[in-house]
């Protein structure tokens, strides 16, 4: 059964839509860039988002006792590496008991062999295709993550193409750069009703 994760909530209203359709993890981006938030906003999220869906910490390149205190205090469950970690670091992650997603930006970023629990495969930010199932073959022991230019319109016929573990959204439920209610239903609503 593919899951769905959506990614880049900001406001306790993107919480409020997620907390009526219940997909299956929270992305809170820690990155640089328009979805940021900083930890005491990511508390604040994770206090009004549904205690069953996980929260998933998005990283590029932050110091191991960044993201350890974001799980530590709460706001997220599971690391996503999303930029060059070393296996190093995904290990001592998981030595504290994280769940860690490594996140692979295709083409630039080709997949290597990695000790995380998971995979993210994730065409460039701002792509306008998602992957192809040709650039999905890629020898993985770990459940995968798609991600990148997925859409309520679009990630029908992505499942029936490949399989992924779960669908990742962000860009693809907003409308005109804010998180979109119904766009956020209609994208929970294909992936679980497809399984
Ligand atoms: O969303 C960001 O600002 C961001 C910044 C730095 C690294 C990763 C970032 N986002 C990752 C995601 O939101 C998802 O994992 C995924 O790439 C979503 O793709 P899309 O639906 O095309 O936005």
């Amino acid at each position: 059964m593919t899951k769905i994760k959506i990614c880049g909530l900001m406001t306790t209203a993107d919480i409020a839509a997620v907390n009526h359709v219940k997909p299956d993890y929270a992305g809170f981006v820690f990155a640089a860039g328009r979805h940021q938030l900083t930890l005491v906003q990511a508390l604040n999220l994770r206090q009004h988002l549904d205690s069953a869906i996980p929260s998933v910490g998005v990283f590029v390149d932050a110091p191991l006792a960044t993201m350890l205190t974001a799980v530590q205090q709460g706001a997220i469950s599971i690391v996503q590496c999303h930029g060059h970690e070393s296996a190093a670091t995904i290990r001592a992650l998981q030595h504290a008991g994280v769940p860690v997603i490594q996140a692979f930006r295709l083409p630039e970023q080709p997949y290597h062999p990695t000790p995380a629990d998971y995979v993210m495969l994730d065409s460039r930010v701002g792509s306008a295709h998602p992957l192809t199932p040709a650039q999905l073959d890629q020898p993985l022991r770990q459940p995968l993550f798609l991600a990148g230019a997925l859409t309520p319109e679009n990630v029908t016929a992505v499942l029936k193409a490949s399989r992924p573990a779960v669908i990742d959204v962000s860009r693809g439920v907003e409308t005109a750069g804010h998180k979109d209610p119904q766009k956020i239903a209609q994208m929970v609503a294909n992936v679980h009703q497809f399984n």
